[in-house]
C-alpha cells in the first residue's frame, strides 16, 4: 500500500503534467470563444491538413472571431470580410509584428537571415520595409516594364513553341514560375534566368523555395507548437538539406552581382543600388533579407494565381469570359497596339477585374502570413492581449457570402460594379504589414493576362486527365503548405491570328533586344 506522501507527491506530478500539457503561450482570452480542444495537441487535430476550410466551419458556428490552441500557442483566428477588416485595417498599428516560428527561424533561417514577410517589428525590419515598398512603389514598378515585356513575350514564344503552334497541350506552370523569377532577379540583381523553362538555375530556386515555404507553413510543421517534438532530429534533417541549397544559389547570386558591380559590368537593380550607396543604412544581413525577400515572395505566389486562371479560362465558362475580355481588349485598342500599350497603361478596366477575381478566388495564401499583435485589441467585449499571435482566414473573408455576392462562382464582372470599391480582397493581405509587392504583382498579371488572351484562345486539354480542378481549395496539391501549388494540369491553345502574333512578338523582341 503506498504511503499517503507517494500518492501525493503522484497527484501532483498528474496535475504538473496535465497542466503542462493544456499551457499556451498566452491564457485563455476571456470572452472570446474558445474551440475545445485536447491536452498537448489543444486544436491541431481537429484542424487536419485544411486549416482555412476547418476554421471557417467553425465560424458558422463559433462566430467570426474564436480562439484555438495550437499545441502550446494560443491562436486567434479571423474568419469574415468586416472582421478582418477591424482587426487588420482598424487596428493595423497593434497587428503590425510577425511571430517566430521554430522550424523556419531556428533551423532554416537560423545563419541566412528572414525575409520581410517573416521579420518581427523591429528598427531592422522597418528599414527592410521601406527599401522595399521604395523600390516597389507605382513609380518604380513603371520604370520595370521593359523586364515585364520581355518576360510576357518569350513565355509566350516558347509556349507557343512547345505547343508545336498549339497542336499539343502544355502545362503552363514553368513558363510562369520563370515569368515570375526571371523579372525578381532583374530588379534585384540585374541578372536574369537565361535560357528555356529546362534552365537549372530556374528549377533548383523554384523546388528549393516551394520546400522552405512550406517550413513556414501554419499547418505543416506541428514541431513548432508542440516544443517536445522538437528533442526528435529527424524534423531538423530536411529544413537543414534545403536551407545549405537555398544559402548557395543566393550566395552565388550575390557573388555574380558584386563581380559584375567591380568590373563594371552590371545593371542598374535593387541590392546593386544599396551595395554602391555609401549612405545606405543596411548591413549585410538586411541586405540578405531583401534580396531572399525578392527571390521568394513573387516566385510564391504570381505563378499560383495565373496559371490558375489560366485553367478557370479553358473551362466552358472560361470560354465566356475569354470572347468578353477579348471584346473589351479589342474595343480600347481597335489598332492592334494592346501590347505595347499594356506596358504603359492599365485601360482595359475587365482586364483588371480580372486580376482582382483571380486574387480573390485562389487566395493563393489561403491563412495569410502569421501576425502578432504589440498592444492589446478589443474585440466585441473580449480584450485581446499584446504579444497574441492571429491567422488572417483569407480564404474564408474572400469567400464569404456576406460581403460577396455567389462568391464560389469566378466573376470579374463583380469588380465593374461600383460598390465593390474600398478593400476589394484580401489576397495581398492587409494593413501595416499588407504585400509590399502588390504593383509589381498587378502589373504582372494584367500584362501577362492581356497578351495570353489576344494570343490565344484556351480550350480544355485532349485528354481528360489532364483536365484541372477548379475548387480553390482542392486544386492546392499540398493543403498544408503556406502557399498554393496547383495540382499539375494540362491546357490546350489555339492561336488566334498567328500573323498578328509573329508582328507583337517581334516588336517586342526589338524593343527589349537590349536587356
Ligand atoms: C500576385 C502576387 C502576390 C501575392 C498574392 C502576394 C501576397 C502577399 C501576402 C498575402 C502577404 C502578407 C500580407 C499580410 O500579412 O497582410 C505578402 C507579403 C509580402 N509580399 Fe507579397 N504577394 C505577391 C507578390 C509579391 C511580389 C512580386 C513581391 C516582391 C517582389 C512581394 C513582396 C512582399 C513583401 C516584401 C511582403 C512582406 C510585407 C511585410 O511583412 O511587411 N509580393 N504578399
Amino acid at each position: 500500500m503506498p504511503s499517503p506522501v507517494v500518492i501525493g507527491v503522484a497527484a501532483l506530478v498528474v496535475f504538473l503534467v496535465v497542466r503542462y500539457l493544456n499551457s499556451s503561450d498566452i491564457p485563455r482570452i476571456k470572452n472570446l470563444p474558445e474551440i475545445p480542444g485536447v491536452p498537448l495537441f489543444g486544436n491541431l487535430l481537429q484542424l487536419g491538413t485544411d486549416h482555412a476550410l476547418v476554421a471557417r466551419k467553425w465560424a458558422k458556428q463559433y462566430g467570426p472571431v474564436f480562439q484555438t490552441r495550437l499545441g502550446n500557442k494560443r491562436i486567434v483566428f479571423a474568419n469574415t470580410f468586416d472582421s478582418v477588416k477591424h482587426l487588420w485595417v482598424t487596428n493595423q498599428s497593434a497587428l503590425i509584428s510577425r511571430p517566430t516560428l521554430h522550424t523556419f527561424h531556428t533551423v532554416v533561417s537560423s545563419s541566412s537571415g528572414f525575409t520581410i514577410g517573416t521579420s518581427p517589428w523591429d528598427p531592422s525590419c522597418k528599414e527592410r520595409r521601406k527599401a522595399a515598398a521604395t523600390a516597389l512603389n507605382r513609380p518604380a514598378v513603371q520604370s520595370y516594364m521593359p523586364f515585364i515585356d520581355f518576360e510576357a513575350t518569350r513565355s509566350i514564344k516558347e509556349m507557343l513553341a512547345d505547343s508545336k503552334d498549339g497542336t499539343i497541350d502544355i502545362d503552363p506552370n514553368p513558363y510562369f514560375q520563370r515569368y515570375a523569377l526571371s523579372t525578381s532577379l532583374t530588379l534585384n540583381y540585374g541578372i536574369k534566368i537565361e535560357g528555356s523553362i529546362d534552365n537549372e538555375m530556374l528549377k533548383e530556386i523554384t523546388h528549393v523555395e516551394r520546400e522552405i515555404s512550406n517550413f513556414r507553413s501554419t499547418s505543416n510543421n506541428w514541431q513548432d507548437y508542440i516544443p517536445l517534438m522538437r528533442l526528435w532530429p529527424s524534423n531538423n534533417k530536411k529544413p537543414l538539406e534545403y536551407k545549405q541549397r537555398r544559402t548557395a544559389y543566393m550566395t552565388k547570386l550575390l557573388n555574380m552581382l558584386k563581380e559584375k558591380i567591380r568590373t563594371g559590368t552590371d545593371r542598374p537593380c535593387i541590392t546593386g543600388n544599396i551595395l554602391k550607396d555609401p549612405e545606405a543604412k543596411l548591413n549585410d544581413a538586411e541586405i540578405m533579407s531583401i534580396c531572399l525577400t525578392m527571390v521568394s515572395a513573387g516566385l510564391d505566389t504570381v505563378p499560383g494565381n495565373l496559371v490558375m486562371c489560366l485553367a478557370y479560362l479553358s473551362s466552358e465558362h472560361g470560354q465566356q469570359i475569354q470572347k468578353r475580355a477579348l471584346d473589351e481588349i479589342n474595343k480600347v485598342y481597335p489598332n492592334g497596339d494592346a501590347w505595347e500599350k499594356c506596358l504603359v497603361e492599365e485601360k482595359v478596366p475587365y482586364i483588371t477585374a480580372l486580376v482582382k477575381e483571380t486574387l480573390r478566388f485562389w487566395s493563393v495564401i489561403p491563412i495569410c502570413l502569421p501576425r502578432v499583435s504589440i498592444k492589446d485589441i478589443e474585440w466585441q467585449g473580449a480584450v485581446i492581449p499584446s504579444g497574441t499571435t492571429f491567422y488572417m482566414n483569407a480564404y474564408a473573408a474572400n469567400y464569404d457570402e456576406s460581403h460577396f455576392t455567389n462568391p464560389f462562382k469566378f466573376e470579374p464582372e463583380r469588380y465593374l460594379d461600383k460598390e465593390m470599391s474600398g478593400i476589394e480582397h484580401f489576397g495581398y493581405g492587409a494593413g501595416s504589414r499588407m504585400c509590399a509587392g502588390s504593383h509589381l504583382g498587378n502589373r504582372e498579371l494584367y500584362t501577362a493576362f492581356l497578351r495570353l488572351i489576344t494570343a490565344f484562345q484556351f480550350v480544355s486539354p485532349k485528354d481528360p486527365r489532364d483536365s484541372p480542378v477548379l475548387d480553390a481549395l482542392d486544386a492546392n496539391a499540398l493543403p498544408t503548405s503556406l502557399t498554393m501549388e496547383p495540382k499539375p494540369f494540362k491546357v490546350g491553345l489555339r492561336v488566334r491570328n498567328r500573323q498578328q502574333l509573329d508582328q507583337w512578338i517581334r516588336e517586342s523582341e526589338d524593343r527589349t533586344a537590349d536587356l
